[in-house]
């Protein structure tokens, strides 16, 4: 079985393309960036060690890569012969490998009538429907036609916490050793994909909202937290009493909307929330503010792990989320010099003002009661 992913990065290497080895696939992976690449094609193999006590090791085999901008006919060709393709290059980046997947999909019509499932594992709502979407803005109506009867796109949830790597060895991943990722498969056409670890459900929403809204918005406050507060490392920011008992009252709020609206167990989600303020915790694992803070408009747009709980929980409960609403401020106040994003808030609040930038990025309505707590707690942060 062939597999094809797009993005040989953190994600890609060290959870993906580990359950694809072990599910038996040949995966070809397909980036931009040359070294890894060339890595992958020179060794074969690559290993991604547990970050527990046991520092166990896995080999991961049966691996080559193509790059995408050296090679994008050859990305076609992988494609057109895949049984499954996957991606986790990111949000952002969906749009930029949308026209070779619409390339390589048209080819395998030639080929094969075989389904096709493609999936991306990216930290957002809808991710692998988005990228459908950008692979339909190239066809026609009749290729259109054709892709609804052969491929599917189901979306999916993915969690594991993998750090930005310092290994020596360059291909080498060091991963937390929970992982977990939910597929729709009510969105498959034909068989599921055989792969060794996923959780197959009949409808995505409750998981992916208790994913992102718990894991991505819980890491994402401790990260602007932590960031503001002069830290650099999570394990320093979630070291500070003030800063974990305001990451565990904005999950409180988190918990009482997902709770409220998926009839979640209350005592189960409430376990579901200390595990995971555990994982951030991992002894074993060192990782930064800024890669867990890395994109503000991302993370700040209106669907995503700040504002979408924040803005539901003020419609559900007719009350404004206060931790949010300072999480919310935080992000806004991140001005990483590294990051382009944070740069772009940054001089949009300096030329354009705060309310600008909160109706700008956040899409809160300005005359609304939480709109006016993000202004505040902002305002509130800058005399800190
Ligand atoms: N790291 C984690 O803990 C984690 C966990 C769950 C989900 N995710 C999600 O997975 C996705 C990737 O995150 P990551 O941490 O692996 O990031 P990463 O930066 O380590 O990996 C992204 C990879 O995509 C590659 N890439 C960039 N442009 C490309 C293009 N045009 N074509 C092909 N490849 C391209 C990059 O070179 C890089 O290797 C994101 O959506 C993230 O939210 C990450
Ligand atoms: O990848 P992002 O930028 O959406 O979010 C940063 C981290 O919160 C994220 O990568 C987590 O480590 C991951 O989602 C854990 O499953």
């Amino acid at each position: 079985m062939n597999a094809v992913h797009f993005g040989a990065g953190n994600i890609g290497r060290g959870f993906i393309g580990c359950l694809l080895y072990e599910s038996g696939y040949n995966t070809c992976f397909v980036d931009v960036n040359g070294e890894i690449v060339d890595l992958l094609n020179e060794k074969k193999e690559y290993t991604v060690q547990l970050a527990n006590a046991t520092n166990e090791v896995m080999l991961v085999k049966n691996v080559h890569a193509i790059n995408s901008l050296r090679d994008p006919d050859l990305v076609v060709d992988a494609v057109a012969n895949a049984n499954l393709v996957t991606a986790a290059v990111g949000p952002n980046i969906l749009p930029l490998i949308a026209g070779l997947l619409a390339n390589g999909l048209k080819k395998r019509l030639m080929l094969s009538k075989e389904p096709l499932t493609i999936i991306a594992c990216e930290n957002m709502i809808g991710g692998s429907v988005f990228l459908k979407e950008k692979i339909y803005e190239q066809l026609n109506e009749q290729e259109k036609s054709l892709f609804d009867v052969h491929f599917s796109f189901p979306n999916a949830a993915v969690d594991r916490i993998v750090p930005n790597q310092t290994n020596d060895d360059k291909l080498a991943v060091t991963v937390e050793p929970f992982y977990e990722w939910i597929v729709d498969e009510s969105e498959i056409s034909g068989e599921n994909p055989p792969i060794n670890g996923v959780t197959f459900v009949k409808e995505l929403q409750p998981f992916i909202e208790r994913k992102l809204f718990t894991v991505n918005t819980g890491h994402a406050v401790v990260a602007y937290f932590g960031y503001l507060a002069g830290y650099r490392s999570m394990h320093e920011a979630l070291a500070d009493g003030q800063i974990k008992e305001m990451t565990e009252s904005v999950l409180r709020e988190t918990s009482k909307y997902l709770t409220t609206k998926y009839s979640f167990d209350e005592q189960a989600h409430y376990k579901y929330v200390q595990k995971i303020i555990a994982r951030f915790a991992n002894p074993f694992i060192t990782d930064d503010t800024t890669r867990v803070g890395r994109s503000p408009m991302r993370k700040l747009k209106s669907n995503d792990r700040l504002v979408r709980p924040a803005t539901q929980y003020a419609e559900m409960f007719e009350e404004t989320p206060i931790y949010l609403a300072k999480g919310i401020a935080s992000a806004l106040h991140y001005d990483y010099l590294e990051d382009p994003e944070a740069q772009e808030i940054q001089e949009a609040i300096q030329q354009n003002g705060i309310a600008f930038a909160i109706e700008t990025f956040t899409g809160i309505k300005a005359d609304t009661v939480l709109f006016k707590t993000v202004y505040e707690q902002y305002k509130e942060m800058a005399k800190k």
